[in-house]
């Protein structure tokens, strides 16, 4: 059993009425931690129950260096990108305005995207919701003699262990659940539960076997290098900078289709040689961990219902998962849309009730 969370007697012997609709949110990434907080807030007559095999510090969250600098999802269409990025970003601008920000781990960090052709720098779809985004001066260029064109901007960064924490305070001050146990089988979850919300990641693959999502592995080291206070991103994602409240993130690389969970030494040699020619003050970085993650990769976000359905039986499912390398840059705006949808679910539910009843 994990510390704090019960790993049997998970399932309530609830009433089968929907007075208090009961909710399971597969999952306590970052996905599922944020939509199990956001469906407790906008619907409370419900009970929300998370249910997942791995908890912070062990998710692919956790490795993230959790920056709110989007990817484009080529499948997703654009204007629900930028929905989704500025509901994450006013949500997250407003959580560091508050007292909250040093335990939620959030902080506005700007920096420089820099690039060695200007033609490879087109205008992003989210230049205007982050703060203050200009091409860079000649002046700041002269610190990357290799790079032609740049971006400044400022932008949110979420400390990941600790923002995943806070989730997870926040959802159980709200009445919510926890529970420590992998799910083999949705329907094993239909006598206990009304919906059931799939946040489970690159584990659709094999729950749901959604061919569509693949792993995209990507190896990061945490330093201590607490003189550091701008980001450095090169445009080709391949070596980044990024510090935060606890430690800075160099990266990284992206390995399409490897699930590799092993670091590997050479790779870590590489990114910190890419980081420290960006950053020379990198030299003298100490405590250095090296982390793998496999970003849940797929061609768009999938968000959307599905009711499954077993002879005379039927579970609504609500699938929250694919967000590749953007989780954090757009968690917040597809938890809302995942509330919305559970809304959705909780009134056909009460709606063939009522009808059964007459
Ligand atoms: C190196 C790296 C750097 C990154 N940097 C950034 C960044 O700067 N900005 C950004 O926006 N994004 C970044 N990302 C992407 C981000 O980490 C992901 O998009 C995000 O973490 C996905 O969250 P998730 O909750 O879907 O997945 P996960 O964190 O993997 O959570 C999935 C959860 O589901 C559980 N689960 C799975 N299957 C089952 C099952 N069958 N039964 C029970 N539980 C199950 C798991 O145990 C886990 O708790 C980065 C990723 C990597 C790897
Ligand atoms: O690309 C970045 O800047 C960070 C990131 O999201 C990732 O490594 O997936």
């Amino acid at each position: 059993m994990k510390q704090g969370r019960s790993s049997s007697g998970f399932l309530p012997a609830g009433p089968q009425s929907m007075s208090k609709p009961r909710i399971a949110v597969i999952g306590a990434g970052l996905i599922g931690l944020s939509a199990a907080v956001c469906i407790s807030e906008t619907i409370p007559t419900c009970s929300v129950t998370i249910i997942s095999d791995e908890f912070t510090p062990n998710t692919t969250s956790d490795v993230a260096a959790g920056m709110l600098i989007p990817h484009t999802y080529p499948g997703t269409p654009i204007y629900q990108q930028k929905q989704w990025f500025k509901e994450t970003f006013d949500y997250l601008f407003a959580i560091n305005n508050s007292s909250e920000a040093p335990s939620a781990g959030i902080s506005l960090v700007s920096g420089w995207q820099i690039f060695k052709t200007s033609s490879s720098a087109e205008l992003p779809f989210w230049s205007d919701i982050v703060l203050g985004f200009r091409a860079m001066t000649e002046m700041e260029l002269k610190k990357f003699p290799q790079y032609r064109f740049g971006q400044a901007f400022t932008t949110l960064k979420c400390d990941c262990p600790s923002y995943l924490l806070w989730l997870e305070k926040r959802l159980k001050g709200n009445g919510g659940e926890v529970h420590a146990k992998r799910i083999a089988n949705l329907w094993d979850l239909q006598n206990n539960y009304d919906i059931v919300v799939n946040c489970t990641g690159i584990g659709s693959r094999q729950l749901i076997g959604d061919l569509k999502i693949y792993p995209v592995r990507g190896q990061v080291l945490k330093v201590h290098a607490p003189w550091l206070n701008h980001f450095i991103r090169d445009g080709d994602g391949l070596s980044y900078i990024y510090p935060g409240i606890h430690n800075v993130t160099l990266g990284g690389t992206r390995e399409k289709g490897s699930w590799n969970l092993s670091p590997d030494p050479n790779i870590s040699k590489d990114i910190f040689d890419k980081c420290c020619a960006l950053e020379p003050s990198l030299q003298k970085a100490q405590d250095i961990k090296v982390r793998v993650g496999l970003r849940p990769s797929r061609l768009a976000v999938r968000l959307q219902k599905e009711i499954l359905v077993q002879g005379e039986k039927k579970l609504p499912v609500v699938h929250n998962y694919g967000h590749g390398s953007g989780g954090f840059s757009m968690h917040w705006g597809t938890a809302k849309e995942a509330a919305r949808l559970v809304g959705e679910c909780i009134a056909t539910l009460q709606d063939s009730l009522s009808k059964a009843k007459l």
